[in-house]
């Protein structure tokens, strides 16, 4: 069996205590936690430990004490479950970028319905009716971030903010995994062996794939100069961006993330764009046939970003509203807009104030798509103004998405409609999109 890694977790534990840490427990796991650990009890205590899967018996050495939970190493597996698959990445158990590799897809979907289910019908809505929206587990994110320190680019490891080395990732598109291998000893040049930073690849529809780099600390001009010239095409440098000083700034031409068809968003690396572009383009479709743009109705676009949505709505006949706190997305939405003669206005507010917060005059349907967070601030307000009569909720968090959709309920909404969309396999992450009409 590969070696498995401690648990990663933030919140600071207390000592393990001797006769606890030389002990492997054996240990019944019950079930999956929501960031994909399995649970077991233990001395009347939850336990929590990576990599162990419902159903299998493993034995365990705590590795973190809380109070009302444990935090425990998997040693061995003594049974294990028939949803047990070996990982498709050959650092799996070291990276901390995915939790699920070691069980099977078809559980790792679910996995993800029953979490979503379980907001679905805790808020009058009816599971069975969840759609699941998927497309490839492998190769599909346009873009990723990594880090370096010390001669080392890779993602952050499992269990500690260390660099694992990265050479290869099964979950990036081809070009950014050829882009990485082209340019890893340049770009390991360019920052040496005392600075550290990030580095953004960002592939593209025309499979160009642009590089950011974050630096800790000034940016030195004439070497970033030097860099762009090293960096082989399609991949480019984009900008090198530091925490003290001016920028390096590329004479590049934005990105283009393909939405639907032919609509394409202009875009630069740190702007928010949807990593997984087929699962997106569902998304999309689906949204469009619940809100059923009608020729010159208005619709809100909340979170909009750089207008995935109002794109699609205003090109399907509606007008649109996007707000969004992003002041560049919505500067570059704003000309997208214009330069493809669409009827969208974006308004640059921040949707966690409820005084920002407008609904524009005339307008029955929105989507709403916000960050992890969630909207609870925007759903009380469209909550207690009755104009509002559907609303798609694109959300990337379960137990927020349950807070807001209490609030709307509350409010006479009712959930039409529910999909899964697997936006990030083989991590525990879970997008979803809920319709609800009063
Ligand atoms: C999940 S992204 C969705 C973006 C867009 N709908 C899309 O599909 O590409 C969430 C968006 O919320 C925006 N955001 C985060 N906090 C915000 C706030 N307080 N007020 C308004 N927008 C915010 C971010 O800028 C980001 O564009």
């Amino acid at each position: 069996m590969a070696k498995h890694r401690a648990i990663n977790t933030f919140k600071p534990a207390k000592k393990i205590a001797a006769k606890h840490s030389s002990l492997p427990i054996e240990l019944k796991i019950d079930s999956l936690a929501d960031d994909g650990r399995g649970v077991a009890r233990h001395d009347n205590k939850v336990v929590f430990i990576a990599d162990a899967l419902p159903g299998e018996t493993v034995l365990a050495k705590a590795s973190r004490l809380h109070k009302r939970f444990d935090e425990a190493e998997l040693l061995d597996i003594i049974t294990a479950s028939a949803d047990r698959v070996a990982p498709i990445c050959a650092i799996y158990y070291q990276c901390g970028g995915c939790q699920l590799q070691h069980l099977n897809y078809p559980s790792q979907l679910a996995y993800k319905r029953a979490k979503l289910d379980k907001v679905i019908t805790g808020n009058g809505g009816a599971a069975a009716e969840t759609a699941m929206l998927q497309a490839s587990d492998t190769q599909y994110r346009h873009r990723a971030r990594l880090s370096y320190y010390k001669g080392q680019l890779g993602f952050k490891a499992k269990s500690s903010h260390n660099i694992v080395a990265v050479e290869q990732c099964p979950l990036l598109e081809n070009p950014i995994n050829t882009a990485l291998a082209q340019n890893r000893n340049a770009i390991c040049r360019y920052f040496g062996d005392k600075a550290k930073g990030e580095v953004s690849f960002s592939a593209d529809r025309d499979g160009r794939v642009g590089i950011h780099i974050q630096k800790d600390g000034f940016v030195d001009l004439k070497r970033s100069e030097q860099l762009a010239a090293d960096i082989e095409a399609p991949a480019f440098l984009y900008s090198v961006t530091g925490s003290k000083g001016p920028a390096w700034l590329g004479a590049s031409s934005p990105l283009q993330y393909q939405t639907l068809n032919a609509l394409t968003l202009r875009y630069q690396p740190g702007d928010f764009t949807q990593v997984n572009t087929a699962v997106n383009r569902q998304i999309i479709d689906l949204c469009l046939a619940w809100l059923a743009p009608q020729p010159d109705e208005q619709i809100a676009d909340y979170f909009c970003g750089l207008g995935n949505f109002s794109l699609a709505l205003a090109n399907a006949g509606a007008r649109v509203s996007g707000f969004d706190a992003g002041e560049s997305m919505i500067r570059s939405a704003t000309q997208q807009a214009l330069d493809a003669g669409l009827p969208i206005d974006y308004f640059c507010v921040d949707l966690f104030d409820s005084a920002a917060i407008t609904i524009p005059a005339g307008c029955h349907k929105v989507i709403l798509d916000p960050p992890r967070a969630g909207a609870k601030i925007l759903c009380e307000y469209l909550a207690a103004n009755k104009v509002v009569s559907s609303i798609a909720y694109v959300s990337c968090d379960p137990a927020t998405l349950a807070r807001d959709l209490a609030i709307l309920s509350a409010a006479g909404f009712s959930i039409a409609q529910a999909a899964m969309a697997d936006m990030f396999p083989h991590t525990h992450h879970v997008e979803s999109v809920v319709f609800l009409t009063r």
